[in-house]
Order: C-alpha cells, then structure tokens, then sequence
C-alpha cells in the first residue's frame, strides 16, 4: 500500500444509526483528544433526520440523552460526505451494505482506506463484510478487488453503542491485512474512553463478532424461557468453542477468538439486556414468533438474517455448529424453543476437547 499521512483530514462514517452515530462521536473526540484538525462527518440517509441531528446535536432516536460533539458534521449528500474523505467508515447493517456502497463507489477516493463495522454476513452471498466491501468497490471505481482488500479494516469487540455514547471505558480491536493499515486506523479513533487494539486476523475478527450474534439469540432465547445463569454460560462456553472451529477452519487465529472480538464482545452481548440480538432470542424463547419479534425490534438484530448464512458457510467447511443449526431451526420455526434445550443437550456425548 502507498504511504498514507500520518493522519486522515477527513474522516466520513457512512450510516447514522445507534453504532455510526456512536463511532462518529468516538471519532471526533479522538481528534479533539489528539489535537488533530480533522474533519468528522456522520453521513445518514434520511435528510430531515440528519437535519434534526445538525440542528440539536443529538440523535435521540438511537443514542437519546447524548450530546454529540461540537466538532462533528452531519450530512445527507453522499457525494459531498465523501469529498476528500482519507478514511470511509461503513455503519451500514449487513444486508443493505452492498446497495448502498454501489452508490457510494464512485464517490470514494480509491486511495481512501475503509472500515467496517457490521457484523454480519451477507445472506444472499454468504460473505463477510470486508469481502462485500472490496468486492464492490473493486467493481465501483475501476480498480480491483484485491486492491480494496489491503485497504478495507474491520473494527470489532465488545462494543455496545449506548455504553460507548455514554463515554464508558470500552476496549476494541482493528484488524487489517497489514498491521500499519490497523495502527493508522486506530489511532484515529483512540479516544480517553475507547481503546483500539490492533490485529492482522481479518478473517478471526469478523467471525468472532458475527456469530456472537447468533449465540446471543440462543442465549436470550435461555433467558426468555427463565432459565438461570449455568444454561447462559454453558450456551456461551460452547458457543465460542463452534465460533473458533468455523474461524479456524477460515483461517483465522485461535487469540483472536480468545480475545476482544472473540470472547469479549461474546460476554458483552451475551449478558446485557442492550444488546439487540440478546432482545430478540428473548422475546422468541418467550413464545413470540419470528415475525412478532421483527415488529417489536426498532433496531438491527444482525443475527437472525445471519444465522442461516453461518451454517451454510459451516457446512461448506465441514464445520460443526450444533448452536447455530438450533438457532437456525427456531428462526425457521423447524424447532419449538420447548425443544431447543433437549435438542441440544441429546446429542451425543463427547470430549470436551474434541474440536470436531
Ligand atoms: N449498536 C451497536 O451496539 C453495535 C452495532 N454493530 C453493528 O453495526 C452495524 C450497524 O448497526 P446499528 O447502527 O446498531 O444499527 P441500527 O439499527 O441502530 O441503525 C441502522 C442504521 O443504518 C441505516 N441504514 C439501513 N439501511 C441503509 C442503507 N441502505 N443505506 C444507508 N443507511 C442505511 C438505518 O437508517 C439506520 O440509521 C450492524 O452490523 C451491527 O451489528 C457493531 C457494534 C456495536
Ligand atoms: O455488537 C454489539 C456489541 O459488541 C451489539 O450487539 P447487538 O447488535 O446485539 O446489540
């Protein structure tokens, strides 16, 4: 990769809900922290809203009671949110990403470096976030995809938006094929209350923050049925056991998934009633049905569109996901949540240390 300036004059998070709003704030207080004269620009796509956000500096409908920082521009003109901008944060959930980057492609600088934040694979594909990115901007502004590849970094780890809004010390991880590409990154978003770690384990990283989704359904579903703190734990447990096969089987690296993106961000959203993905296997296990819970979410739960993206992706690797396949039978009303727990705890008996 080029060399790039020791730091981006402006930095353009595309995708105003709870967590680009959020990352926005996280990026423009990191510049103020550091002194950087920067521009910080929270792109949404819906003009009056952004306007509201301009006017109040507030976004009270994913992060209410939240100032955003002075230093923070809102735009809803993709073309002029994306002027000049060195670094191009994607806020955008999983299953709408690609449409919306092809609009933006040609808009991008193709010396610009990109950083996901959606955790999820894309359903009609089955690839992950990065591999979507560099496929479609490879194709949107005339380079390849391997040329996006070296510049597309993923951010993940235990990182629920509205604790972050609310400047509670939170720790992360930046991951990119190269680790200069992660540092820069990171340093344009270590802020007093987030720290980026950084890592060169892509593939580990966003596998360790998409299917902690998944697992999260199987937990809240545990909690929706009243079940207590050892059935948690033991979903939880053996959760990030399947998550390390399928990374490993990808490529990934066995501290990643022992780390922040891995096991932390699995902990966090496992045990908090924040967590969308928590919300929704909640309300399932507590007889709703599928779409009744879609109604009641006003947010994104990355993990129920997922889900049937990961099996497959772990069939195709010969992958034993039993968690996931349980999930995927309840999301497809093939498993009662009545049954899930039986399901699951007759199979047969094994090693604990037995990766297969
Ligand atoms: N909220 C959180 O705590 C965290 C979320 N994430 C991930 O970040 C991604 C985004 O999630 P959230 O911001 O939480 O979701 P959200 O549901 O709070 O907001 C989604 C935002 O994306 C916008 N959007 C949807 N389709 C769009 C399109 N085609 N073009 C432009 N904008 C579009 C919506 O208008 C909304 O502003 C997800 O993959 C999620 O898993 C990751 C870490 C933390
Ligand atoms: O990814 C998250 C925390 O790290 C947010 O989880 P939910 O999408 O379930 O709210």
């Amino acid at each position: 990769m080029s060399p790039r300036p020791e730091a981006p004059a402006k930095v353009t998070v595309l995708g105003a809900g709870s967590w680009g709003t959020t990352f926005a704030k996280v990026l423009a207080d990191a510049a103020a922290d550091a002194g950087a004269p920067r521009t910080v620009c929270l792109w949404g796509r819906n003009a009056q809203a952004v306007a509201a956000m301009a006017r109040e500096r507030r976004n009270d409908r994913y992060v209410p009671e939240v100032r955003l920082p002075d230093g923070l521009e809102f735009s809803s003109d993709l073309a002029a949110a994306l002027d000049g901008a060195g670094l191009v944060v994607a806020a955008i959930p999983a299953q709408s990403l690609r449409a919306q980057l092809e609009i933006a492609a040609p808009h991008l600088d193709p010396d610009a470096v990109v950083l996901s934040l959606a955790k999820g694979l894309e359903s009609s594909t089955g690839l992950r976030m990065t591999q979507v990115i560099a496929e479609v901007l490879g194709e949107g502004t005339g380079t390849t995809a391997a040329h996006w590849l070296r510049r597309t970094c993923v951010l993940s780890g235990p990182n629920l938006a509205m604790e972050i809004a609310r400047e509670e010390p939170t720790a992360s991880v930046v991951a990119a094929q190269e680790h200069g590409t992660a540092a820069w990154v990171a340093r344009c978003c270590a802020a007093p209350y987030f720290r980026p770690y950084t890592n060169t384990d892509v593939v580990g990283t966003e596998i360790g923050g998409l299917v902690k989704n998944v697992i999260a359904l199987c937990v809240g579903i545990c909690d929706g049925r009243g079940y207590g703190d050892n059935s948690k734990a033991s979903v939880m447990t053996r959760g990030l056991a399947e998550t390390t096969r399928l990374a490993l089987a990808l490529g990934g690296q066995l501290t990643t998934l022992s780390g922040l993106s891995g096991m932390g961000d699995l902990v966090a959203t496992c045990s908090s009633s924040l967590s969308r993905n928590h919300t929704a296997g909640r309300l399932l296990g507590s007889g709703l049905t599928l779409a009744q819970v879609q109604d009641a979410m006003t947010q994104t739960a990355e993990g129920i569109k997922s889900a049937p993206a990961v099996l497959a992706l772990a069939h195709r690797h010969g992958v034993d996901m039993p968690i996931t396949e349980a999930v995927v039978g309840v999301l497809r009303n093939d498993i009662p949540v009545q049954e899930l727990a039986p399901r699951l705890l007759g199979r047969d008996l094994k090693s604990e240390g037995n990766s297969a």
